[in-house]
């Protein structure tokens, strides 16, 4: 019998300027919780920017499930795979409300009752109305993430998700974790330099 990874990762490179970051990188994901950890500048915020088609790789590609290219389905790929990255949210003048309903528009799967599960995880039902810019950090960033987990991709990338959590959603945000853990269909692929709280499917280590 023959098994199709989740995620394919092939050969991928990618150079800022002239400094190879990425440098021919393979690698087969399959479902679970993924924490990709590896000293400063190893590259890891860049890989997760190749993977969600933030930054075009300059060799090598990816597919999802054996069918969906980074390189040849973009529009597929994006539906595919949600990216929260460790910079404030993008479009700052939209409320919480507003960048779920904005984003549910892109991805086909995308679950607002799931998402008012995560509002309520993550205390954010005072805020849903405000625009982002006038929100805390750790609010902008629970509302990237609450928005983020209910959107349905089969591959969400995190990077560092628990900055800036207080512990009432340090709670919540271990429970999504224990959660992804356990899919069998999804990835979860999890930038942080802290301990998640809970155990992962697989540690990726990267080195200099
Ligand atoms: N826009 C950019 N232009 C030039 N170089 C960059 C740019 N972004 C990142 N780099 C460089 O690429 C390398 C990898 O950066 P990256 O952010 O991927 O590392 P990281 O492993 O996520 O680091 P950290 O643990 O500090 O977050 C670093 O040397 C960084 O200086």
């Amino acid at each position: 019998m023959t098994t199709t990874d989740l995620l394919n990762v092939r050969s991928l490179s990618f150079a800022y300027e002239r400094r190879r970051i990425v440098d021919l990188w393979s690698e087969r994901f399959d479902a679970g919780l993924v924490w990709l950890r590896g000293p400063n500048g190893v590259g890891k915020s860049t890989r997760l920017k190749l993977l969600a088609g933030a930054l075009a790789p300059q060799y090598g590609s990816a597919t999802l499930n054996g069918k969906v290219d980074l390189l040849t389905d973009p529009l597929a790929w994006r539906r595919e795979v949600a990216w929260v990255s460790a910079e404030p949210p993008p479009f700052e003048h939209l409320s919480p409300a507003e960048l779920f309903g904005f984003l549910a528009g892109l991805y086909p799967r995308a679950d607002r009752a799931r998402w008012e599960l995560h509002i309520e995880g993550f205390g954010l039902a005072p805020f849903l109305r405000q625009p982002l810019r006038q929100l805390s950090t750790g609010t902008q960033h629970k509302a990237a993430l609450a928005a983020a987990l209910a959107l349905g991709t089969t591959v969400l990338l995190l990077d560092e998700p628990l900055n800036a959590l207080d512990e009432a959603s340090l709670v919540h945000w271990r429970a999504c974790m224990a959660q992804a853990a356990a899919s069998p269909d999804r990835l979860m692929l999890v930038v942080s330099h802290e301990e998640l709280g809970v155990t992962p499917t697989r540690e990726l280590i990267l080195k200099p």
